[in-house]
């Protein structure tokens, strides 16, 4: 239909779930309507009386910012928790200075290489408090036409009544990472989570913390969190109906894995990602979606859409292995196979016919170790050099044994299953090398040099 539904209208059809892709100029109406939100109608004076918001992020454009909040909310404090890592912070101080709303919060990052990946809004209403998860940077590019992820919480209501914490552990969760900070610009935000009743939440919080996790705190952050969710909730009575279920992996870039797939991807990650005891016989399927050289060249920005898949040569060249199991970005049943993925999510299907889901994770976070920790010291620390931020939904949680990914509550899966594997042809995106046999869909070639 060409209807146009508001943002209200689009919250309402996405229950229970809430799981949106960002709007993308170019593609029909109709995409941009089902489980599609812009950064102007997440913002939209529909949801109610903002009273100030907070703005966690990699990469800020304040006047794009400003200019998508409605005018009678600009004017509102507004907190930008960025990444302090010494140099380009100089940028964000002298944006921020003509507008004496904005406050800035530095995020420490002592440990090297680490970055701030974190993307949440803290939105405070009249009515209540807004959590959104997402992966889009705050500049223009990230939400024009790309494929973005949104989850959106419902309005918080004040605390009033006794029932506040969710049955997915999301407030304290939201909490303890938040307190983890310590920075006293947050202060004001942990007390106002504390004040409202999170009973609503039907999602985990996956977070990860820069660090050296120890003891109590291993499970906290990072891919042991994620472990410890899936074997809490998902339970070994699974363990052999479905230990060959297939996993799959979508993301934006690639840190360093090592010399095999052995070092870390196929051991310890997917030991977290299978959450089955590491006895379980076979070894169930990784399947590995990141764009083909071909799929950033024939996207809707061409060969520009790359400058967002920052995997580098230097990498690359040192883990060739990765390359068997890495499958086309494809989301044709979206209408956006060409809207380039900045989104990353993980996910379990029940079997190899991708029917049903086990469970569905959308984050911050990338394939590395930087922001999912590599266990160190005989397995009793887990480093993590970057801040990263998801949610894990899990069908019990939803009163559901399985996702259906076609039979409604349909689960909006954000791109076409089975995955599809590289041709012979295909070639991993590599941000720092050139391209120039072929013109890419505006016509440009590649040349980073
Ligand atoms: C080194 N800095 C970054 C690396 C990768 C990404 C990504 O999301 O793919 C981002 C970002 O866009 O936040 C930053």
């Amino acid at each position: 239909t060409n209807k146009h539904l508001s943002p209200i209208e689009k919250l309402e059809q996405s229950e229970p779930f809430r799981f949106f892709l960002t709007t993308v100029h170019g593609i029909s109406h109709i995409h941009n309507q089902s489980n599609a939100m812009s950064f102007k109608e997440i913002l939209s004076t529909q949801h109610g009386q903002l009273v100030r918001s907070a703005q966690f992020n990699y990469m800020f454009d304040i006047e794009f910012i400003l200019e998508q909040y409605p005018s009678e909310f600009r004017l509102k404090p507004l907190l930008i928790v960025y990444g302090d890592s010494r140099h380009d912070n100089h940028s964000l101080k002298l944006q921020s200075s003509p507008y004496p709303q904005i406050e800035l919060c530095p995020a420490r990052l002592d440990i090297p290489y680490g970055t701030h990946h974190t993307k949440m809004m803290f939105l405070l209403y009249e009515t209540g408090l807004r959590i959104v998860i997402h992966t889009a940077n705050l500049i223009e590019q990230d939400w024009k036409q790309k494929t973005q992820g949104i989850w959106i919480s419902p309005i918080c209501p004040k605390l009033n009544g006794t029932t506040e914490e969710s049955k997915t552990n999301f407030k304290k969760d939201l909490i303890q990472y938040v307190e983890r900070y310590r920075a006293k610009q947050l202060q004001f935000w942990l007390k106002t989570i504390t004040e409202h009743d999170f009973s609503n939440i039907n999602v985990h919080l996956i977070g990860s913390i820069p660090g050296r996790h120890t003891g109590p705190d291993m499970n906290k952050f990072g891919h042991l969190k994620l472990r410890q969710t899936l074997k809490t909730y998902i339970g070994l009575e699974n363990d052999a109906q479905y230990s060959s279920a297939p996993i799959v992996g979508q993301f934006s870039s690639i840190g360093s894995l090592g010399a095999t797939a052995n070092s870390w991807l196929t051991k310890e990650f997917l030991t977290s990602l299978k959450q089955l005891n590491s006895s379980a016989l076979e070894s169930p399927e990784l399947k590995l979606i990141y764009p083909s050289v071909e799929n950033v060249r024939t996207s809707l920005e061409g060969y520009m859409a790359g400058g967002s898949l920052p995997y580098n040569i230097q990498n690359a060249m040192k883990q060739g292995w990765l390359v068997n199991f890495f499958h086309q970005w494809k989301a044709d049943h979206r209408q956006r196979s060409r809207a380039s993925p900045h989104i990353k999510t993980y996910l379990r299907a029940t079997n190899d016919q991708y029917k049903q889901l086990l469970w569905f994770l959308v984050t911050s976070a990338n394939l590395s170790k930087a922001a999912w920790g590599v266990l160190e010291k005989n397995n009793t620390q887990l480093m993590i050099r970057s801040y990263e931020i998801g949610v894990l939904f899990i069908p019990k949680q939803f009163s559901q044994s399985v996702f259906s990914v076609s039979d409604s509550p349909a689960f909006p899966i954000p791109y076409d299953l089975p995955p599809v594997k590289y041709q012979s042809t295909d070639k991993p995106w590599v941000v720092d090398i050139a391209y120039k046999n072929q013109p890419d869909s505006h016509g440009n070639m590649w040349d980073p040099s």
